[in-house]
């Protein structure tokens, strides 16, 4: 039975989101993708702007935990609702990490680690021009700590296609995910 929840977690420029896309066409059924840009880019335009530069936000009300944290309260009305649902952001906090996996307990969710050699995501990071300079190098050596995974893909050694295929091939078959429930209890016990 496939899940009511996919977790793509990877550092910055690891490809989560064209992943993202990507599972959603091969998959029989419908998911929505709802990723924390999805939050982020509702900031004021200028700010959301200033955050993809690596700038610092002034303005009153700015609380990047709120944002996180609103992201992840979204989740559960969304699944409540009916919706299946595929995520994706670099979890990178121990807090984060728990918040998320706290919001997802009682849903069938499968936590994939989406890897890339920090040195491509860097090559990519600098092409693309719309991320801060260092953030994936600063997010590769947090965002796989602490948990544990379903399943693997590398965008770093693989296509995005290519992924893509093998993450649906196995969402199809698998019956059966402990790695959300397994971190969280792992994440809890400090
Ligand atoms: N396997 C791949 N081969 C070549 N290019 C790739 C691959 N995966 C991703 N890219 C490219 O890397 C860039 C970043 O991809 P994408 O936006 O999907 O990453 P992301 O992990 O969602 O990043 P962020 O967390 O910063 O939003 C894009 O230009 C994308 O085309």
């Amino acid at each position: 039975m496939l899940p009511q929840v996919i977790v793509l977690n990877g550092c910055s420029s690891a490809g989560k989101s064209s992943l993202a896309r990507a599972l959603q066409e091969r998959l029989p059924e419908q998911y929505l993708y709802f990723g924390i840009d999805h939050v982020l880019s509702s900031l004021p335009q200028s700010d959301w702007l200033r955050m993809c530069r690596g700038e610092p936000i002034t303005r009153s009300g700015y609380d990047w935990a709120t944002l996180v944290r609103g992201y992840h309260y979204c989740l559960p009305g969304l699944l409540q609702a009916g919706n299946r649902l595929i995520i994706d952001n670099g979890w990178c906090e121990r807090d984060e990490k728990r918040e998320l996996l706290t919001e997802l307990a009682g849903y069938a969710a499968v936590l994939v680690a989406v890897r890339c050699d920090p040195a491509i995501a860097a090559v990519r990071e600098a092409a693309r021009g719309d991320r801060a300079s260092g953030l994936a190098a600063w997010e590769a050596p947090r965002v796989h700590a602490d948990w544990d995974y379903d399943l693997d893909v590398d965008t770093g050694t693989d296509s995005i296609a290519d992924c893509a295929d093998a993450l649906a091939a196995r969402l199809v078959e698998a019956r059966y995910w402990r790695a959300a429930a397994d971190s969280l209890e792992r994440l809890n016990l400090g």
